[in-house]
């Protein structure tokens, strides 16, 4: 693969290449813990990908492994040292909590966001991976664990309840409240990752699993990911997939007359095409 470097961070990196964008975590040396420079980093990342219409497919993924240890991380949530007395404390000294918005930009945008998982996935992390749409795992580094509930913290949105719906209620609760280490294979085996792959080939599947994306109609993927979203969305998902509806309808003749009618202050001339 040929990767454009698309913009320098401090926290990430971030590449393009062939329709994919690439988003990746860069502290190995704290197993990827985000602070608020991360999650603006990610954000702008995040959005850029969106707004650019020649990329289908965003792989979050990460940098290492640490060179402490050698040990391999995805993300291992909210960096605790940046952490104050009401959220992470950035550079201008506010408290934030603003990876919600990073995983909403996940969630809404109209591009299938797969999580490329080759170690730890913890915490806030674990969460990140829960709400991509898809996930892939290295066989032998990935491990997944909730800790919120050691460091009094909880993703009461799609970290927990969009879990629930995923792995079922019953695992989502030990997920939760015993904070253990699950394998690639068992979170493979709860619904909650769609492959376990070899670690060496990881990076090059997620890229195959989204160049077979790519081939496939824009217009059909981005309405099946808004309405697979819509009920768990309540009436934010409803507003996502009617505002790609109305774009349809924009585009048909019947639209092009009522805004031509009203532009050329004229009633506008439907032509009784209500079809059955
Ligand atoms: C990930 C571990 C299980 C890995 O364990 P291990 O391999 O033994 O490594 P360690 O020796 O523990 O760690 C190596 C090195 O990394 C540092 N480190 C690891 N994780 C963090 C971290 N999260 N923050 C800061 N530093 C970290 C560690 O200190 C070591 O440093 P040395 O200098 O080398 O000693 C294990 O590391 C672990 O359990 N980590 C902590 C996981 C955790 O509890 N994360 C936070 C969960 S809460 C959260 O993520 C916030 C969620 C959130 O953001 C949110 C939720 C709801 C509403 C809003 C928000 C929001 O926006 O904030």
């Amino acid at each position: 693969m040929d990767w454009i470097t698309a913009k320098e961070y401090e926290d990430i990196t971030y590449k393009k290449c062939d329709g994919v964008a690439r988003i990746a975590f860069n502290r190995p040396n704290v197993r990827n813990a985000f602070r608020p420079k991360t999650t603006a980093e990610l954000y702008d990342a995040f959005y850029d990908a969106q707004e650019d219409t020649s990329i289908g497919v965003v792989l979050l993924s990460a940098e290492g492994p640490s060179t402490k240890d050698g040990v391999y991380s995805f993300c291992s949530g909210g960096d605790q040292n940046a952490r104050g007395h009401q959220g992470y404390v950035g550079e201008d000294g506010q408290h934030r909590l603003n990876i919600l918005e990073v995983q909403r930009l996940i969630r809404f945008m109209p591009k299938v966001v797969i999580a490329v998982v080759p170690g730890w996935a913890v915490g806030g992390g674990h969460s990140l991976h829960v709400v991509c749409d898809m996930s892939l795992a290295s066989k032998e580094h990935a491990i997944f664990k909730q800790t919120d509930a050691d460091v009094t913290s909880f993703d009461g949105g799609y970290g927990s309840a969009y879990l629930a719906k995923m792995v079922g209620q019953k695992k989502a609760r030990e997920i939760f409240f015993l904070g253990r280490n699950y394998s690639a294979q068992e979170a493979f085996e709860m619904g909650m990752v769609n492959a376990v792959i070899p670690h060496d080939e990881l990076e090059d599947t997620a890229f195959e699993w989204a160049q077979e994306i790519l081939g496939k109609s824009p217009m059909a993927i981005k309405m099946l990911k808004f309405a697979m979203n819509l009920t768990d969305d309540g009436m934010v998902g409803q507003q996502v997939f009617a505002g790609e509806a109305t774009r349809l309808a924009y585009m048909t003749e019947e639209a092009k007359e009522g805004r031509n009618a009203f532009l050329e202050k004229r009633k506008p001339n439907f032509e009784k095409k209500w079809l059955p």
